[in-house]
């Protein structure tokens, strides 16, 4: 798949989204290259006049600048208790509407934020598809510090093949927005994915890993069919 029809793809299936919103809305803004569309559109809708009063709960720094460049105002966990919708993307989604996230790190506001909407929407392109988790992506642990080498050694006790995520342009490990670190556990097969997301979890260090079971309300997935791009909803 060529690097423009993916990112039609990301466009069509963003736009969907933002035009899903309505007006008083707080909305979940999610982290990556696919809602850094969905907040431009957010914010055009918002220039052209067709939406009012949203609010906007950023999952990261990236998301939180984006906002902030479209005209959407901003709001905190410490100013309202739940929101009407989170719109994310996501690194797998398998036909249970389970997730791995945290491809840009930022899965541990993510899953906050996502977990505390009323609709959690997802937005993906196809080639996120898999029939089960862990079939292309490893799992993203973000561990405090301290921690990475008695949680290397746990995650490996579990079957796991974890590895200190490195920085891009930038020398040593990726920090995250909490100025932790993240290792990307590849597991040759994930049997039971919500038995695995508490077993990390529980892991002393571990501060939040991506595996997402059982919080998405709705897919919607990016696709091209006869050369055009398309949206649908997963079943
Ligand atoms: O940490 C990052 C997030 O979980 C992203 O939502 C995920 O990695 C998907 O990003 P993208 O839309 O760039 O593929």
């Amino acid at each position: 798949m060529s690097e423009d029809a993916v990112k039609q793809m990301k466009q069509a299936v963003a736009k969907a989204a933002a035009d899903r919103v309505q007006s008083g809305m707080i909305v979940g803004l999610g982290t990556g290259s696919t809602t850094a569309f969905v907040i431009q559109f957010l914010g055009d809708r918002l220039r052209k006049g067709e939406l009012s009063h949203i609010s906007g709960v950023p999952t990261s720094f990236q998301a939180s600048v984006l906002a902030k460049k479209y005209g959407i105002p901003l709001v905190t966990l410490d100013d309202v208790e739940k929101l009407d919708i989170a719109i994310d993307g996501a690194d797998e989604v398998d036909p249970a509407k389970n997730l791995i996230k945290g491809g840009g790190a930022a899965h541990t506001r993510e899953k906050i934020v996502d977990s505390l909407a009323d609709q959690f929407l997802v937005v993906v392109d196809s080639s996120k598809l898999v029939p089960k988790l862990g079939a292309t992506f490893p799992v993203p642990v973000e561990v405090l510090p301290f921690a990475v080498a008695p949680v290397t050694h746990a995650l490996k006790a579990l079957g796991g093949q974890p590895e200190l995520r490195m920085g891009v342009k930038k020398d040593g490990p990726v920090v995250t927005d909490q100025g932790n670190l993240v290792l990307d556990v590849k597991f040759e097969d994930i049997p039971n994915p919500a038995e695995l997301e508490k077993t990390i979890n529980n892991i002393p260090g571990v501060v939040e890993n991506g595996l997402f079971v059982n919080v998405a309300d709705v897919i919607l997935i990016g696709e091209i069919v006869d050369g055009q791009p398309r949206v649908r909803e997963m079943g």
